[in-house]
């Protein structure tokens, strides 16, 4: 068995961190030579993941040309996955290909599997996703996430292929769900962020994040997932963690946006295209999503803060 990780950022470092500890070779690829020589020579990635040590055999490399595993981790951003597959998509015509991103393309409104799909149709498409930040896998701490793949053959393969001592996969052939989970949860994260960053409270937090799982859970049912997807976690576990946590990029930049702050744009944060990507799928009357709709509203400073919860507050009554 062989794993090759594409992206040497915080994840995919972080999954090529403990799949290598349980015994498997991996082959890491960052797309700057100086970051990868960096990484050779120092054995860590300083700039996502400092003071961790990447075990011996991990192999970094920016030789494109020299990544060849049949289980291949794609861990770069979501918008950046159909441009980066135009252009490498034909080395890994065949084998598993499974994302390790979380979102909507804003161009094609397809999630990470189908995104492949389409640049490599021989190849397996699968995801993993779930509640985890790349620090706590790195350090070894016992981490669950959700590994979707449309063929039950290669999920339950891909599940103990990439499953470590500290990392449980749970598998699922219902990737549309899983999917919709990971994307949408940023969404509500950055909206949860606004509501403490703006000093709405506790309270507050607590309602956007039910009211967001329950216009996620509308939504992944309209495009056919499975509600049990949803209440995994892919779904809530995930939305759980990124609402209430300020080691989350999505949170604390809703955090810096309610309290009128600057914000570092090097960071990923995946919500802020799916949210634009989802809205103009409620604007096609797809689902009713009014948290995402006015978070994608207040990026594109088409509303303010205040205007977005007034909005929300004005909803008509109704039934939970
Ligand atoms: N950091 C975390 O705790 C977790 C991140 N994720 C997901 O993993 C995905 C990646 O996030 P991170 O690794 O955290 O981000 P990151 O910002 O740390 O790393 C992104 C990596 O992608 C590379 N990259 C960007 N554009 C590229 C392109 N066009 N071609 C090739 N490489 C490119 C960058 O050089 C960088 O190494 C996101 O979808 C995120 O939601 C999922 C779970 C946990
Ligand atoms: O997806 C994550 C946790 O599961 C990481 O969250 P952020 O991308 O918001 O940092």
């Amino acid at each position: 068995m062989s794993v090759a990780v594409l992206g040497a950022g915080a994840f995919g470092t972080a999954l090529a961190i403990t799949i290598a500890r349980g015994g498997t070779p991996v082959t890491l690829w960052a797309r700057s030579a100086t970051h990868a020589e960096e990484m050779a020579n120092t054995r860590q990635n300083s700039r996502r993941l400092p003071g961790v040590e990447l075990p011996e055999n991990v192999t970094v490399t920016a030789e494109i040309g020299a990544m060849s595993a049949n289980t291949l981790l794609l861990a770069i951003p979501m918008q950046q996955i159909a441009g980066f597959l135009a252009k490498n998509g034909h080395r890994f015509a065949s084998g598993a290909i499974v994302a390790c991103c979380k979102g909507v393309d804003l161009e094609t409104g397809l999630g990470p599997t189908a995104t492949i799909s389409a640049a490599c149709p021989g190849a397996v498409s699968a995801i993993l996703t779930g509640p985890s930040f790349a620090i706590d896998i790195a350090r070894g701490l016992p981490t669950a996430l959700t590994l979707a793949c449309r063929d039950e053959a290669a999920a339950r393969r891909l599940q103990s292929t990439l499953s470590t001592e500290t990392l449980r996969l749970y598998r699922t052939t219902d990737t549309t769900g899983a999917e919709l989970g990971g994307a949408l949860k940023n969404v509500i994260a950055i909206a949860c962020g606004v509501t403490i960053g703006a000093g709405l409270g506790e309270s507050a937090r607590a309602a956007v994040m039910t009211r967001g799982f329950a216009e996620m859970q509308r939504l992944a049912r309209q495009l056919g997932a499975q509600p049990e997807t949803l209440s995994g976690l892919s779904g809530f576990g995930d939305l759980a963690l990124t609402c209430t946590s300020e080691k989350s990029r999505n949170f604390s930049f809703g955090l810096a946006l309610g309290r009128a702050e600057t914000f570092d744009a090097g960071k990923t944060v995946e919500g802020a295209a799916t949210a634009r990507a989802v809205a103009r799928l409620a604007r096609q009357n797809v689902a009713e999503m009014p948290i995402t709709s006015v978070v994608a509203s207040v990026l594109e400073n088409r509303i303010t803060i205040r205007e977005a919860v007034e909005a929300l507050l004005s909803r008509p009554l109704k039934e939970e």
